[in-house]
């Protein structure tokens, strides 16, 4: 197997001013920037930049972009996936910079467009400037909050696959994505939060470390993903008006699997209440009112969450709608 980490990760105020720099360390010289229309402000440089939605419409992506030597993204968790999914198309390298930290696309091989997600290759480098980060829109970074708590439940079901289903199954991987979130929850709820934004954003880079070291995203990614991707399932079917975050959705879908967890084992008691306190102190949403879904749309993504890919959870083989809405209640979602 071979593992891609990123060789430069730079995490600092003005880290934007770096870029030149580590072009010239990478020996590349013609990079395309992919950026959104709401970040192309932070691209203050000489290169080419094309917007991540002109590239997703575009049906011949590897003739229109050929000449170039790596993808620049920058911007948020659209414009990171998409420089990603060129570059892998390309196969040149990549370089993450992200203007917010919403969640761990920012480091990790993984590109999450649509469903099924697919392994491509780990940036080969990060530039987080944590002065532009910190000026971000504070629901993002309330979002990156819910891509944090997840890897507790996503750990969770990775080890109970391994148990129950003899999963491949890494410790050191898991103890690392669990560490990052014990350690950024610890921190949310005995702090003024004065360095949120910078303590997020690192713990954002080692959950995509961890995926790329697992060459899976199962130390980041469990039955609260599930929910959340069968919540942008269900957005879609429906063609739902409701702007929802990936780590909004998934910070409550942490906050129901947690409580399934703690249902199974004694020594998780209190763990859903935590997770929820955390989320609560960084003002993400921790309820269907607050996410923007009604009852309905819920209890509907807790019955289909399991059948959305093949990877065992506590959801096991599904949860009937009584179940489903048993467990939204119980956890104060609905
Ligand atoms: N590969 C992976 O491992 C993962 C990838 N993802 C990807 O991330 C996506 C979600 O990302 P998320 O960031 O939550 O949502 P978006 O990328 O949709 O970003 C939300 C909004 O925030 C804006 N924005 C970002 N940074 C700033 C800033 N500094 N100032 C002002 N506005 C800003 C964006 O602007 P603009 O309109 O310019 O983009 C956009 O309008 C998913 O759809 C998926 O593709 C999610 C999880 C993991
Ligand atoms: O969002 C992710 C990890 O935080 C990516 O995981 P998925 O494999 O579920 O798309
Ligand atoms: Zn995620």
């Amino acid at each position: 197997m071979i593992i891609i980490t990123p060789r430069y990760t730079i995490i600092e105020n003005g880290a934007i001013n770096k870029i030149e720099e580590v072009l010239k360390k990478l020996n590349l010289r013609n990079p395309l920037i992919v950026t959104g229309r709401n970040t192309k402000k932070y691209c203050k440089f000489s290169y080419d930049v094309e917007y991540y939605d002109e590239i997703l419409n575009s049906q011949i992506i590897e003739q229109k972009y050929i000449g170039y030597d790596c993808i620049i993204g920058v911007g948020g968790g659209r414009a990171i996936d998409t420089g990603k999914y060129l570059a892998y198309k390309l196969r040149i390298p990549f370089i993450s910079v992200p203007t917010t930290a919403s969640n761990d696309g920012i480091a990790s091989p993984i590109v999450s467009i649509k469903q099924p997600s697919f392994m491509a290759d780990a940036p080969i480098a990060i530039i987080a400037d944590t002065e532009i980060i910190k000026k971000s829109p504070k629901r993002l970074l309330s979002a990156g909050m819910g891509d944090i708590v997840s890897n507790i439940t996503a750990v969770l079901d990775w080890k109970l696959a391994y148990k129950e289903r003899g999963e491949k199954y890494s410790e050191s991987s898991a103890i690392f994505s669990k560490t990052i979130a014990k350690e950024l929850i610890s921190y949310v709820l005995n702090s003024d939060l004065s360095e949120y934004h910078n303590k997020l954003v690192k713990a954002l880079v080692g959950s995509g470390i961890a995926i790329a070291i697992a060459n899976s995203s199962r130390p980041a990614s469990g039955s609260e993903h599930l929910f959340s991707h069968a919540l942008d399932k269900l957005k879609e079917e429906y063609n739902l008006d409701v702007n929802s975050l990936h780590g909004e959705q998934c910070g409550i879908g942490t906050i129901m699997m947690s409580y399934l967890h703690e249902k199974e084992n004694k020594k998780l008691f209190g763990l859903h209440e935590k997770i929820k306190m955390s989320l609560k102190k960084v003002d993400a949403p921790t309820t269907a009112k607050e996410l923007g879904f009604d009852e309905d749309i819920i209890i509907e993504a807790l019955t289909i969450a399991h059948k959305i890919r093949n990877r065992w959870t506590i959801l096991r083989e599904g949860l009937s709608r009584e179940e489903a809405k048993k467990l939204a209640e119980e956890t104060g979602i609905i």
